[in-house]
């Protein structure tokens, strides 16, 4: 179990709206949502988008509006070509250059040259636009509630096979895209890594989201003792796919401290190291867990 090494830092969650099948006007409303955060004050050191933000949230449109994604840790340049890098990708490297924030870049449809595979996939940038993290959706959304919400991923998507963290100067972060958060392995893990926060770009629907949205990041919280947030597209009434909205931030003690409606918005929410030192000093949990009683757990945790 690695130590949790963090300092304070505020988070914004952008809950944007009006999106459409417009890739460009999607980007200037992020573009915008991005400088608008990036100057409210206190600033926030890191910024998150939602799940599928440049393109309509349906597996009819993921290959269409697929980009490429180059490898982590390339640079931003001022020209680059689409055979290198994505329109999306090169404007995520510059919301992040011009607001001098960490970006979670939530996710967009990726398209990987070798395979042909389209992957959903959260690209995270530095406040230099590098690009530090690359996380491909591990578990696909295939669900069927009949005559309310059924969706199939794996009909255009393919599951990424890794599990992603990343360094900042605040803390380790960890990432999953929204159904991962059904997984608790992935927070597990993050949380034994030494991440402060796991965070979800998602877009949970009317039918799950008042089901399991709050539910599922309190119990990652509380069982991992971290925050987890989760940030999601506005509802959009003419959208073929309803967003649930209510993107939010739970704390280590399982706390919901910030949540929205279902409209466009943004959230903020303080990272309070000293609060995660004493909820894990208070319920030492995290060094108490028995692997000798569940070895068959145990061989991914020691
Ligand atoms: N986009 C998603 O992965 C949706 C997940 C979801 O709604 C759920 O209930 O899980």
């Amino acid at each position: 179990m690695a130590q949790i090494s963090a300092k304070p830092f505020r988070l914004a969650l952008l809950q944007l709206g009006s999106l459409t099948a417009n890739k460009q006007s999607n980007i200037t409303i992020a573009r915008s949502a991005v400088q608008a955060a990036a100057s409210s004050v206190p600033k926030p050191q890191l910024i998150v988008l939602p799940e599928i933000w440049n393109s309509p949230y349906a597996v009819s449109s993921f290959r269409e509006y697929s980009e490429k994604v180059p490898e982590v840790g390339t640079m931003y340049r001022k020209e680059v070509g689409e055979e290198e890098e994505g329109e999306t990708v090169k404007a995520m490297r510059e919301m992040a250059r011009s607001s001098g924030c960490w970006l979670i870049g939530g996710s967009i449809p990726q398209r990987e040259e070798s395979t042909d595979n389209i992957y959903n996939t959260c690209t995270v940038y530095d406040p230099e636009g590098t690009l530090v993290a690359v996380h491909q959706k591990v578990h696909l959304f295939d669900i069927d509630i009949p005559g309310r919400q059924t969706f199939k991923e794996s009909d255009t998507l393919t599951g990424g096979k890794t599990l992603t963290t990343f360094d900042t100067p605040f803390g380790k972060i960890g990432l999953g895209i929204c159904y991962d958060i059904r997984f608790p392995e992935m927070a597990q893990i993050a949380a034994r890594q030494g991440c402060v926060a796991m965070i979800y770009p998602a877009a949970f629907n009317i039918t799950t989201g008042p089901m399991h949205w709050t539910l599922l990041q309190r119990a990652r919280a509380v069982d991992n003792q971290i925050y987890i947030a989760m940030c999601s597209p506005a509802r959009h009434p003419e959208a073929s796919y309803q967003a649930y909205g209510h993107s939010s931030v739970v704390n280590p003690l399982g706390e919901v401290i910030v949540e929205a409606g279902h409209e466009p918005t943004t959230i903020y929410a303080d990272v309070d190291t000293e609060l995660l030192a004493t909820t894990r000093r208070g319920l030492p949990v995290t060094i108490q867990r028995r692997f000798d009683v569940y070895p068959d757990v145990a061989a991914n945790f020691l």
